[in-house]
């Protein structure tokens, strides 16, 4: 078995699939949790021009972010990257070619859909003043959460497993269900009035592992 080390600031956002799916398989992995401290530190301390033919790479991490994953000190960066790696791993990247596919391209909608949430996200983790916060919340979030969850909510209805792929679960299921919880606890969704997405989020939330977890985690907000 490998050493895995997942680096990421303290909060689920984009590495919680990866820290999810590491329960689920009973998987030990070292969960690095970088403060904004250490990852200014982090972050200045690497311009090589002959390496990068004069652009800046801003830190020691792959691409200048996290999360980062270490597998026996090779470096993976980009969050649905080491995710998808762990499912292909573990065997839920989808069960053919086709499959994976499907996964893949729901992960990439849900792409689409937070780089507006991210706007909201990241204005709170760095503290914007809150008049701000709102404006982002009700003119980048909600539209694109409507179209979004409108999208989800079209492949479940077609579902006759209550899976987003075929008839077992795959990432795009993991991936989907940890951002209803940002979007729950975010107020950005009210399973009173999204019935469908309420029991896709049991359903993925009873599996046993991943409902230990969730009940052991530091629970964070975004
Ligand atoms: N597309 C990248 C985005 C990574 C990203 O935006 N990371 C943020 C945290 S969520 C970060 O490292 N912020 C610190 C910085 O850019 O200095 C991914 O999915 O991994």
């Amino acid at each position: 078995m490998p050493n895995y080390k997942l680096s990421y600031f303290d909060v689920r956002a984009l590495a919680e699939p990866a820290r999810i799916i590491f329960a689920l398989f009973d998987v030990p992995f070292e969960d690095h949790r970088v403060s904004v401290e250490e990852w200014n530190e982090l972050k200045k301390s690497k311009f090589n021009s002959s390496e990068t033919n004069n652009h800046l790479v801003f830190s020691e991490t792959p691409y200048g972010q996290l999360p980062v994953l270490e597998v026996d000190g090779v470096e993976i960066g980009q969050s649905m990257s080491i995710t998808r790696y762990l499912a292909r791993k573990f065997g839920i990247a989808g069960k053919n070619a086709e499959e994976e596919a499907i996964a893949d391209s729901i992960v990439d909608q849900y792409r689409d859909f937070i780089f507006s949430f991210r706007q909201f996200t990241s204005s709170v983790f760095y503290g914007k003043d809150p008049e701000y916060i709102n404006k982002v919340r009700v003119e980048v979030v909600d539209p694109a959460r409507d179209l979004f969850l409108g999208i989800i909510n079209k492949i479940l209805n077609k579902s006759e497993s209550g899976y987003l792929v075929g008839n077992s679960l795959t990432w795009a299921d993991i991936v989907i269900a940890d951002n209803l919880t940002s979007l729950l606890k975010n107020g950005f969704l009210d399973f009173k009035k999204e019935k469908k997405l309420e029991e896709f989020y049991s359903r993925i939330h009873s599996i046993p592992k991943i409902k230990e977890y969730v009940a052991k985690r530091k629970d964070t907000n975004l």
